[in-house]
């Protein structure tokens, strides 16, 4: 791991990164035969160039900073994690010279967790200076919208968000990610940097990752350093008047008016808690909410100990989505359509959508690599599910995407990323709406990231070669020996869970269904009543998460 202090350095760094072939694993397989998911995404499916993960922080790691950091890890070629305690974030009395420091222990946690290089640069490498307050600064800054900056925490940090964009924009310039990671504890700053990135064109994907908190509730933040054991304990209580509101919200309650009260009803016997604000906006355009009508951000700042601390929770007002990810061969389609009918939701076929492009395209006359062309199109590209029919562009393709023609083309189509940007976006459109069940590799991780059931569908792979096997003999298709199915399978696997488009991941609070000694029809009846227990928890009381990573097998059922 390189620490690059100096412009030059990170310039010099990333040019020679650049240039490097993308790793033998990161390759995919020798042949070229476009091996389709059933997601429609092609196995084979690699960017030529390297590609870099950015997570801006200002350094005192703690281990929501390794949250973001581990999901860029898994997602990119080259992981640049930037340490700049940032003056113009700071106001003129605020703890700019307390902000804690630690950049040999930075530097150890970065090397343990694989990041390939630390970008901390002196203010004055970056033309800033030293001292806090981005009203005195000479230099061009970025302003945000004032009606981003005016509430929640703008109101009493006056030009924070000035400095936030001012040297986020600077970070995005030097260093040209592909991704940039940040969390959801800072809701109102993640909505500013996206709102940034979509109004100046920058061609990154913004990365929101959930927040992580300590067992109390208590987000984990560097200034928590500040608080005394007791101040941590008392701090707690931000994240219980969240939660006590959240209990509202699902009894009912969609009025900020009885929100608010809901979250103050627990800090009444914390009167040490001087509450700054708990505001009731839309979580994209920070717009305040008298009423959430599909989705609203319920935020908090408060000082205790003198130390100001934030928090938020999300509120949905959506059917609920079931997010089913696993390797291929696990059965995921088959299961999700099982479970969408089991339950009265929409069977998302994301496969469908990609068929259904690949046959726009070819209706279109463009040539297959023809990516700017296709880009065009598919931009422009309207398609609509029933749990029946397939539209595009108001034509019923159901059957049409079926035949030879388009099977034998979608894999190259699914494999081009604008392709990929544009259907991801129509399909978390659909996800807005819920009430959806959707499989894929990264649908828990990446589309549907707040689904409020993830399963991890597996099996081993011995046991999915005996079932591809099982199918050849079925299709009467010539069998292959199960030695060459499980070696197929295992390379599979791999290359899956290093490719750079929609790479096999299982989210952290994704359940683990392993269906080695179960069939379709248990695997389905094991997610339904995981659908209901944690539907009719949520409804009842609110507090109904499953535990992160639980694996259910058969003997556990
Ligand atoms: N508990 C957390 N969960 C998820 N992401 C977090 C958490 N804490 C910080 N982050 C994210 O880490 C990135 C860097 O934040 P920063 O370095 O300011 O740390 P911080 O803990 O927020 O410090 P501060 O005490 O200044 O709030 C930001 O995108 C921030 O949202
Ligand atoms: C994004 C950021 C690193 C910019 O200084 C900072 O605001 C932070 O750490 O959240
Ligand atoms: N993540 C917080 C940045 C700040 O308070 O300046």
């Amino acid at each position: 791991m390189r620490l690059l202090t100096t412009v030059v350095a990170l310039r010099c760094y990333l040019e020679q990164q650049r240039l490097l072939e993308r790793k033998p694993e990161q390759q995919g397989r020798n042949d070229q035969f476009w091996d389709c998911g059933e997601d429609g995404v092609a196995s084979s499916s690699y960017p030529k160039h390297r590609e870099v993960g950015l997570v801006p922080t200002m350094g005192a790691l703690h281990a929501g900073h390794l949250s973001l950091i581990e999901q860029a890890r898994q997602e990119n070629d080259i992981l640049i994690v930037s340490i700049f305690v940032n003056p113009l974030q700071f106001g003129p009395t605020e703890d700019f010279q307390k902000y804690p420091r630690q950049l040999e222990r930075d530097w150890q946690l970065c090397e343990d967790a694989g990041v390939d290089a630390i970008f901390a640069p002196p203010p004055e490498e970056l033309g800033i200076p030293s001292r806090s307050s981005s009203e005195r600064s000479p230099m061009v800054q970025v302003i945000p919208p004032p009606e981003m900056t005016s509430g929640l925490c703008g109101r009493s940090r006056l030009g924070h968000f000035q400095g936030v964009a001012t040297i986020v924009t600077k970070l995005f310039n030097l260093i040209e990610p592909q991704r940039a990671y940040f969390g959801q504890k800072d809701a109102q700053q993640l909505a500013i940097i996206r709102r940034l990135v979509a109004d100046l064109n920058f061609p990154i994907e913004i990365v929101a990752c959930p927040i992580i908190r300590e067992a109390s509730g208590l987000a984990l933040s560097s200034r928590n350093q500040y608080l005394s054991l007791p101040g941590k304990q008392t701090a707690a209580v931000l994240y219980q008047g969240l939660r006590q509101a959240e209990q509202a919200f699902f009894g009912g309650e969609r009025s900020r008016l009885g929100l608010v009260e809901a979250f103050q009803s627990q800090l009444t016997e914390y009167p040490e808690v001087q509450l700054e604000y708990i505001d009731l906006v839309h979580p994209h355009t920070l717009m305040p909410l008298e009423q959430i009508e599909e989705i609203g951000l319920l935020a908090t700042a408060a000082r205790i100990e003198s130390t100001r601390l934030i928090d938020n929770l999300v509120l949905r007002d959506r059917a609920p989505i079931v997010a089913i990810d696993g390797p291929a061969g696990a059965g995921k389609s088959t299961v999700a359509r099982q479970v969408a009918r089991a339950l009265g939701l929409l069977y998302l076929d994301t496969g469908a959508m990609y068929r259904a492009v690949t046959w726009l395209v070819l209706q279109s006359g463009l040539a297959l690599d023809d990516e700017v062309g296709i880009a065009e199109l598919v931009s422009r590209a309207s398609i609509d599910l029933t749990p029946t029919e397939v539209w595009i562009n108001e034509q019923n393709v159901t059957q049409a995407i079926r035949s030879i023609e388009v099977t034998s083309r979608v894999s190259a189509i699914s494999a081009q990323r604008a392709v990929r940007r544009e259907l991801v976006k129509q399909q978390q459109q659909w996800g807005n709406k819920g009430g959806i069940v959707a499989e894929g590799r990264d649908i828990g991780t990446h589309v549907f990231p707040n689904a409020e059931l993830k399963i991890f569908l597996t099996a081993s792979v011995q046991e999915r070669a005996r079932r591809r096997q099982q199918d050849f003999s079925v299709q009467g298709e010539q069998s292959v020996s199960l030695q060459q199915l499980e070696r197929d399978i295992s390379e599979r696997d791999r290359a899956d869970s290093n490719r750079s488009i929609s790479p096999l991941r299982k989210a952290p609070d994704a359940i683990e269904i392993q269906s080695d000694r179960l069939s379709i029809a248990e695997v389905t009846e094991r997610i339904v009543n995981l659908y209901q227990q944690k539907v009719m928890t949520s409804a009842l009381n609110g507090n109904n998460y499953i535990q992160k990573g639980q694996t259910i097998a058969r003997s556990d059922l």
